[in-house]
């Protein structure tokens, strides 16, 4: 469950922030964020996942408040607890598929690569059409495979909230209701919490609830 109160945010020597009073995600909705432009959709997430700390405010995710985390917690907590996969994909050029998909865990000591997580990784693969793939560079696959290859990533640790960011980018309309079914999907066998940002109003109908960002781009003084 996440659960946000007064949030305020400012990007340090800009005018541009992020305010909101209150929301309230059930564990294991399936919401899609949407809003104009610079609305702060982004921002949201990134406060959500601890990446940026509010200026004041909290945010709760499953019970922890990720803001008064120091930052080896909050990182800790980020990375066994929250999937990601954000518009720029940041697969790494030089590993096939596969390692970019155990990747998280060979960097993180708080993820242990076992035979158990490394026939999840080859299972999601096969699951997202990514099986004969394995051994390509993120270069020879198409722009939907390389989205594919994120999501696997985002889910082989199972996390209990998903954040997708424009996860579809530029893909064609099939290929972009395949990775948001795939989100979907996975999340729900897991009993995950998805929070999809997304511009492509035809995939509303798939999620439980939308949240609509309409604000001042200017979050209110102190
Ligand atoms: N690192 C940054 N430093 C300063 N300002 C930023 C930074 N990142 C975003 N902003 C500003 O914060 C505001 C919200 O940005 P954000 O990326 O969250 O919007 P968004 O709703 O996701 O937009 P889009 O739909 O275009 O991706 C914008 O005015 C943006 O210019």
């Amino acid at each position: 469950m996440i659960e946000i109160e007064h949030l305020s945010f400012r990007y340090p020597g800009s005018g541009a922030g992020f305010a909101l009073p209150a929301l309230r995600i059930e564990r294991s909705a399936k919401v899609a964020i949407i809003g104009p432009s610079g609305a702060g959709k982004t921002t949201l997430l990134k406060l959500i996942a601890g990446i940026l700390t509010p200026d004041a405010g909290t945010v709760r995710v499953d019970g922890v408040t990720v803001s008064a985390l120091n930052d080896s917690a909050r990182r800790n907590f980020r990375i066994s607890r929250i999937g990601f996969v954000f518009q720029e994909l940041e697969l790494l050029d030089y590993l096939s598929v596969y390692d970019n998909i155990v990747h998280p865990y060979r960097i993180n000591r708080v993820l242990k690569l076992d035979r158990q997580v490394r026939g999840r990784a080859r299972e999601l693969a096969e699951h997202t059409g990514l099986g004969d793939k394995l051994t390509a560079l993120p270069r020879e696959l198409s722009q939907g495979e390389r989205q594919r290859t994120a999501v696997c990533r985002a889910l082989l640790s199972e996390p209990a909230l998903v954040l997708a960011d424009e996860a579809t980018g530029n893909l064609d309309p099939p290929s972009k209701l395949r990775i948001i079914e795939l989100l979907i999907r996975a999340t729900e066998r897991n009993r995950a919490t998805l929070l999809a940002v997304t511009h492509d109003h035809e995939l509303l109908p798939l999620f439980d609830r939308i949240i609509d960002i309409r604000q001042p781009r200017n979050p209110p003084t102190e």
